[in-house]
């Protein structure tokens, strides 16, 4: 490379960065802009990298992964790679529990298919999830998703882009924890696979993705996309089963849990096939008792953390044993986690164990202004204040103030920098707390053990909940000792806690906390509330509708 392209690479890399802050070169006077002459050459980086894969070490790794493939992965496996092979346009849905090995069959897929210098796009909903798929990357990154979606929103990607002639090449492309995706996002990318996929063939425009194989995975069971404050009709149809799309779906199931053999450990085969028979149920709705039109499952009486007048207390003790000589292990918060329903019951207990805690507090607050607010003709601006900006508090965004001591775990809100293993969910351990920076170990996912640094950003929710769009400066972090239930999906862990100060609301909401334990000793559960609680049952919500459509 000579020292021009050098530069341009480097600097088109923190255009990259700037731009996913918000910012960008020409923001800063005096810095040089990449050389326009270079970037057409550089952007097609893209598909060099797509098409220089180690092919000889990805057939090795493929040659002894597909001998490990169990019957049923093998015939999903046979069917994908014969669409192909044979250009035969499919859309599937490899439907299947945690632990059935999807991510395990992704990866074998792709290794065959980029031994053969086919190139496949491996994407998912999640930032985390994205981190697990080789070569991954976010859906909405890769496809150029608009984060408003309508009926007739398509991907930001002009036809003669080189993302546009990545797609086009694609061979496969995989997505996976597809549900916790909006139909719509489908749609949007259906529509705009036809029009790229018109240059190779006019046929191309009448079938769905373009014609292109199409393979997403998920579990129905899980909590779907996640619709504010949407009724369980809205949810149920928003989700990619009561899409357009789905007639030409072909539903490929996964039913043997490969996990099981890895909690062999601690657990008989008996035990563990029974945790997990009782997990699907619960999944599925199939166990507990049906009062008033709800349904209440029996937690076992070993699950249930007895509770005293301070359950917060009681949960920590239990989850958190020993904290205050543990605090300095790094590996103690690696592998475990509180999960609650609501922001508010998160942030109790994250508030509770920080105060615990030895060492010196520092407390971060942000800088909140509100965005654009002479267009709201709807809105009275006047009383939209900074006081009350900062009182914004919801699941995804960084609170007003955020209370850190070293040592602390915590978890990202964004996706910072996913090459990196800096993704939204991933969780690190607080090491340093500087004024302008936040130093941290990364200690889940990819990259664990990394050093990194966090710094403030800027933050606008697209929440179509508030009326209006405002913006706060913070940094893109919250405590970790207790998450919420939808924010621990993708995430397994040895020891949870399940706090439940009211009962579930949502659809998978209780299949996905029990399920993040790799064995049933790691589960503990504790029920408790203001009104009348029932010690050893709880409710259960389950949209039995959605599974019908599959
Ligand atoms: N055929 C197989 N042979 C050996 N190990 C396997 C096989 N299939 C899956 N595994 C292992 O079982 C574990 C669970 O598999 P995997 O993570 O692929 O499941 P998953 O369905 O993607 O789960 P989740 O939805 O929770 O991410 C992994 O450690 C994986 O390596």
């Amino acid at each position: 490379m000579s020292q021009g392209e050098l530069q341009t690479f480097c600097l088109l890399e923190i255009e990259k960065l700037l731009q996913s802050n918000g910012k960008s070169l020409r923001n800063y006077a005096g810095m040089p802009v990449p050389n326009n002459c270079l970037v057409s050459q550089f952007s097609n980086l893209m598909l060099l990298r797509e098409l220089q894969y180690d092919t000889v070490s990805l057939a090795l790794e493929h040659d002894a992964n597909v001998l490990k493939l169990n019957e049923e992965q093998k015939v999903v496996y046979d069917k994908i790679i014969d669409c192909v092979s044979n250009k035969r346009h499919r859309f599937f849905f490899v439907y299947g529990f945690g632990g059935t090995g999807k991510t395990f069959l992704y990866r074998v897929l792709s290794a065959r298919l980029r031994s053969e210098k086919r190139v496949v796009i491996n994407v998912a909903s999640s930032g985390i999830a994205s981190l697990l798929l080789p070569g991954g990357k976010t859906a909405h990154s890769m496809f150029n998703i608009p984060v408003e979606l309508t009926e007739d929103t398509v991907c930001r990607i002009k036809k003669d882009s080189a993302k546009a002639e990545v797609v086009r090449l694609a061979d496969l492309i995989i997505w996976d924890e597809a549900l916790m995706t909006n139909k719509l996002a489908f749609e949007a990318l259906d529509r705009t696979l036809r029009d790229i996929m018109v240059s190779v063939s006019d046929r191309n425009k009448d079938l769905p993705f373009g014609g292109k194989v199409v393979v997403l995975g998920g579990d129905f069971r899980q909590v779907l996309t996640v619709i504010p404050k949407g009724s369980r009709a809205e949810i149920v149809m928003a989700s990619i089963n009561s899409s357009v799309l789905w007639k030409y779906c072909e539903v490929l199931c996964l039913m043997k849990n490969m996990r099981l053999t890895m909690g062999l450990e601690q657990s008989t085969p008996q035990e563990l096939r029974s945790f997990s028979d009782w997990i699907l149920q619960i999944g599925e709705g199939r166990c507990g008792t049906v009062v008033n039109d709800k349904l209440f499952v029996d937690i076992p009486s070993d699950l249930i953390i007895p509770v005293s007048e301070n359950p917060v207390e009681d949960i920590v003790n239990t989850i958190y044993p020993n904290l205050v000589q543990n605090f300095r292990d790094p590996s103690f918060f690696q592998d475990r986690a509180i999960l609650a329903l609501t922001v508010d019951n998160v942030e109790e207990i994250n508030n509770y164990i920080v105060d615990l805690l030895p060492g010196e507090e520092k407390n971060y607050l942000s800088a909140d202004l509100i965005c654009g607010s002479d267009v709201y003709s709807d809105v009275d601006v006047d009383w939209i204040n900074v006081e009350f900006l900062n009182q914004i508090r919801y699941s995804g965004l960084p609170n007003r103030s955020l209370k850190l001591k070293i040592g602390v775990p915590i978890i990202l809100l964004r996706n910072i920098d996913p090459a990196g293993g800096l993704c939204n969910g991933t969780r690190l351990v607080v090491r340093d707390l500087g004024r302008n920076v936040i130093g941290a170990d990364i200690v889940s996912s990819s990259n664990v053990g990394d050093k990194v640094f966090i710094s403030r950003m800027n933050m606008i929710p697209s929440d179509t909940v508030i009326p209006f769009k405002f913006q706060r400066r913070q940094f893109p972090i919250s405590l970790s000792f207790a998450m919420t239930i939808n924010k621990s999906q993708g995430q397994i862990l040895s020891t949870v806690g399940l706090f439940l100060r009211r009962p579930v609301f949502c659809h998978g909401q209780l299949y996905v906390a029990v399920s993040r334990v790799r064995n049933r000793n790691g589960l503990k559960i504790l029920l408790c509330g203001d009104g009348l609680v029932d010690p050893i049952r709880t409710e259960n919500v389950v949209f039995t509708e959605v599974f019908d459509k599959i």
